[in-house]
């Protein structure tokens, strides 16, 4: 059996994006707005009954929002090129804490369906 807890939030960016499928409106600077998920379990057993308090889960999500919201991630130190799979990598790794196992990411772009999930 396995427990899982989660939160979802959002953020506005800004990209560009070079790619091999000829966009112009992916090269000029545009806007999205992401939801991302969250998921953690617990780094051992249960404490009172809870993976972990879902304020420091909310406290480290925040410190992760700062970092791209209302950024031009192009320019996000460590993002790497702005797309889906690095958001998802970004948002995993800066989630790590030894007080949880972060267990999958999910950033999407609810406006235009797409997705992109991280799992271990
Ligand atoms: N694997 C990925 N592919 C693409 C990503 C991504 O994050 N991962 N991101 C984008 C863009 O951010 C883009 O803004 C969305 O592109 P698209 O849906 O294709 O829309 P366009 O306006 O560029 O329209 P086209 O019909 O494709 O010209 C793209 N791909
Ligand atoms: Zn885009």
């Amino acid at each position: 059996m396995s427990i899982e807890l989660s939160q979802r939030f959002f953020f506005d960016a800004a990209h560009t994006l070079e790619r091999a499928h000829d966009s112009a409106p992916s090269r000029r600077v545009h806007g999205h707005t992401y939801h991302a998920t969250v998921a953690v379990g617990p780094a051992g057993p249960l404490d009172a009954g809870m993976v972990v308090d879902l304020a420091l889960l909310r406290a480290a999500i925040a410190s992760v929002r700062e970092r791209l919201d209302h950024h031009l991630l192009d320019e996000v130190p460590g993002l790497g090129r702005p797309t889906l799979e690095n958001l998802c990598r970004f948002v995993f790794d800066h989630m790590a804490d030894p007080r949880w196992t972060v267990q999958w990411v999910q950033v999407e772009r609810p406006a235009s369906g797409d997705a992109c999930r991280l799992g271990r």
